[in-house]
């Protein structure tokens, strides 16, 4: 017997089945919004289809504060595959264990990353294996010589001495506002070229000149931190079509070969002149000349590319750590204290040896007289480790292994580190991990604690850790000595200073100060 269809659910039928997408659309509407108020308040949400996107899209102004939340609420290794159309396939990881075993076997960085940091070629910074082993050894060798370290010390001592301090004192007199992280930045930027290549651009005087160079490098890390964070066809799509921050980047590596080329041939004119000099290029040219192997292709593009590491890799990170470091000084007036009480006390010292150079004032530090303040070496250390100027990097996995907690790495999986997060985790900090406290840096006899060492990670760790660690931590020693013994600085009212998403920890908007001299 057929049953005969009420002729209201008959037409409902009929209409259901003619506006069938719409209902369909309603339906997907209504399970989103129903899923976004169930789980608006949740750190991490992985979505049908989109799958971990729209959490990276709604935290990316605090990416950073992010993935501590991250590891503290959902767990300290995730595995995140992004949707469809973006995949991700990318274990992120804050075990200080897990980062150990990464660290120790030396994960390359991978041809992803090779891609995304073109510009740098083939740069210390960029390859991995044999290219890479033959380039580091060089470097170390480079920076463990002592007239290296001697000639690196003097030239960032000359910086403070013949541009920062008579800036500060300017500044000081006018009292106006500036802008200490820009300060630091311009600062950093000369040491490291007059390390590097023998010259200083003189970035860092009164009248802030511009330096396209140095422009054309922040053009380049800004466009790099896209890259980074965009799908991988997005970009090229641009780079493509020479569109969005493709095009700034393809002018921002005209006028970055430009000046190393200028730079590599100056450096090479002096050589042919027999004027030796004791930086970083020079030791590059008589590596090339030496070795015959195909690990130091002749010509300028090595060099270029390994100039072009260097710069990138040291010029941003001391003078951010730097701004990090005296916003600390100026909300923990006690450790100011207790780090200008030990500079006091060298200062003292210095006065029965003391020649006429160091009777002037502004007074200067040598980085000799700051080799054993552990003070120094504390507050330092913990401010690093709350704020790291490089906050996170990553590794390829190119065959399948197992970390210490058990995930299993696939190949061609992305393996994310945040440097941020590893500063911040109570498990291993404790409970007071938020606090700026440099005593947990000191032992019980006053000498430095080798513990917190073991979980330290803002120059990352193992054979791939940074190459330019002793010299960053001497340039920021002699600035903070120069800084904090002959100027007091104090935030501008009102500055709210928040780290900017980006590769490198800048500050958002600056660090905006007033400078005033110290009083003995
Ligand atoms: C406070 C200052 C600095 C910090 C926190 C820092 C941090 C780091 C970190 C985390 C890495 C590993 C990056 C990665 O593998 O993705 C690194 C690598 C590197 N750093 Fe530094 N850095 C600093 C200063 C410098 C300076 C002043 C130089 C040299 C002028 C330098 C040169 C390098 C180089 C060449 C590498 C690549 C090493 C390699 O791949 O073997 N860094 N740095």
């Amino acid at each position: 017997m057929i049953m005969e269809l009420h002729p209201a659910l008959h037409m409902l039928g009929y209409y259901l089945i003619k506006i069938w997408p719409e209902v369909c659309l309603a339906v997907f509407c209504i399970i989103i919004i129903w899923s976004y108020s169930k789980h608006r308040n949740e750190v991490l949400v992985f979505w049908p289809i989109l799958d971990c996107l729209p959490s990276i899209l709604k935290n990316r102004h605090r990416i950073h504060d992010w993935t501590v939340e991250l590891a503290n609420s959902v767990g300290n290794t995730i595995i995140g595959k992004g949707p469809f159309f973006a995949p991700l396939r990318l274990v992120y990881t804050c075990d200080s264990l897990n980062v150990e075993y990464i660290a120790k076997t030396n994960f390359p960085k991978g041809a992803e990353h090779y891609e995304i940091m073109d510009v740098i070629g083939n740069g210390i910074f960029n390859v991995d294996y044999q290219h890479w082993q033959a380039q580091r050894k060089m470097a170390n060798k480079t920076f463990m010589s002592k007239e290296f370290r001697s000639y690196a010390a003097k030239t960032t001592r000359e910086v403070v001495e013949d541009s920062l301090l008579p800036l500060l004192s300017q500044v000081a007199i006018q009292s106006s506002v500036v802008d200490l992280e820009d300060i630091f930045l311009r600062l950093t930027f000369d040491s490291v070229c007059m390390v590097l290549f023998g010259r200083n651009p003189n970035c860092l005087s009164i009248d802030f000149p511009y330096n396209e160079l140095a422009r054309a490098i922040d053009d380049m890390a800004e466009v790099l931190t896209y890259r980074h964070v965009l799908p991988s066809s997005w970009w090229k799509l641009c780079r493509w079509f020479m569109i969005g921050p493709e095009k700034k980047f393809i002018e921002a590596r005209k006028i970055i070969d430009r000046s190393l080329e200028s730079y590599i041939l100056m450096k090479k004119d002096d050589l042919h002149k027999g004027e030796q000099g004791n930086d970083m290029i020079t030791s590059f040219i008589q590596h090339q000349e030496m070795d015959n192997s195909d690990l130091f292709p002749k010509g300028n593009a090595f060099l270029r590319d390994n100039g072009l590491s260097f710069l990138f890799a040291g010029k941003d990170s001391s003078s951010t750590a730097l701004a990090w470091f005296f916003w600390l000084m100026t909300r923990n007036r006690s450790v100011e204290a207790n780090i200008i009480e030990e500079l006091c006390h060298v200062r003292e010292k210095n006065k029965d040896t003391d020649d006429g150079l160091k009777e002037k004032i502004p007074y200067v530090f040598t980085a000799e007289d700051l080799k054993g303040l552990v003070y120094l070496h504390a507050s330092l250390c913990e401010s690093l480790r709350l704020y790291p100027p490089v906050p996170a990097t990553y590794r390829g996995v190119e065959k399948e292994d197992v970390l210490p907690d058990g995930t299993t790495l696939k190949p061609g999986m992305k393996i994310l580190i945040s440097m941020y997060a590893l500063g911040r985790m109570e498990s291993i900090w404790g409970k007071d991990c938020l606090e700026y406290r440099p005593e947990r840096w000191i032992d019980e006899n006053g000498k430095l604690n080798p513990v917190p060492l073991t979980k330290f990670f803002p120059f990352f760790a193992g054979p791939r850790n940074c190459v330019g660690k002793d010299l960053a931590f001497t340039q920021m020693k002699l600035v903070i000595a120069a800084v904090l013994f002959n100027f007091h600085v104090e935030l501008l009212e009102g500055e709210v200073i928040r780290p900017k998403p980006s590769m490198v920890l800048h500050m958002q908007n600056g660090l905006k100060v007033r400078i005033k001299k110290r009083i003995a």
